[in-house]
């Protein structure tokens, strides 16, 4: 299967559930890939943490990597890393499709988001719950994606602040309906609707898949969910 890293063929499936890997089981990420693989998963949100940008450690490009050469399902690296500048061409050479780094951990994102489309890869930019969406609305020409926090970022399985749906609002409406917005932490079955009301076409999803003991029935119903066919 060829990998679909390009924006139009990975948003034809559009509203997607990305699967965040921070809460599989890190004891057997192969079989963690091959059962999100059958459930429909089109791509892997991969949670880079660094213990200092966030107080928690995940994995590096070693594993990504790795994971590279066991799926072409497209990688959503989301990189909540101190200096993202210093560590990028190592997330490219892994293999990484989409590279999304933090508004908070850049003064000046525009070149970094140059670079990882210049690699050929969807340039993205998060924001945490505390940061306005005004800090970030001159980088939006320079982002294939932006991501919205609903969550202190650094650990899975946190109730979804609402205040996140206002900020999708916003960015939906300044960057236009093409614009990938992704919404992370605390969606499930009762936060996913509104945040695809709000304007989210990407959905991360941990606990709500990796709690559930068949992940192709809750990918399923996530995905009808985001798209209004449950109510
Ligand atoms: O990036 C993060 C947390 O920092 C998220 O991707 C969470 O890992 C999502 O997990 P749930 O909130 O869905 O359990």
């Amino acid at each position: 299967m060829k990998r679909e890293t390009g924006l139009a063929n990975v948003m034809r499936h559009a509203p997607l559930v990305a699967p965040s890997m921070l809460k599989c089981d890190f004891g057997n990420l192969h079989r963690e890939v091959e059962l999100l693989e059958a459930a429909g998963a089109q791509m892997l949100h991969l949670d880079v943490m660094d213990g200092h940008f966030v107080p928690n450690l995940s994995y590096g490009p070693m594993v990504i990597e790795r994971l590279r050469s066991l799926t072409d399902l497209t990688f959503d690296a989301h990189l909540m890393i101190s200096q993202p500048a210093r560590y990028l061409d190592e997330y490219i050479e892994a293999g990484c499709d989409w590279i999304t780094i933090h508004a908070e951990a850049e003064d000046d994102p525009l070149p970094l988001l140059q670079r990882i489309r210049d690699a050929g890869r969807l340039a993205g930019l998060a924001f945490n719950p505390g940061t306005p969406v005004a800090d970030i609305e001159q980088a939006l020409p320079a982002c294939d994606l932006v991501l919205v926090m609903s969550v202190e970022p650094g650990f899975g399985g946190q109730a979804f602040n609402p205040i996140a749906l206002e900020k999708v609002r916003q960015v939906r409406q300044l960057a236009g309906a093409e614009q990938i917005i992704s919404i992370d932490g605390g969606i499930g079955p009762s936060t996913i609707a509104d945040s695809a009301t709000a304007g989210a076409n990407v959905f991360v999803v941990g606990s709500a898949i990796f709690d559930e003991p068949d992940y192709g029935a809750a990918i399923s119903d996530l995905s009808a969910r985001a798209q209004g066919t449950v109510v």
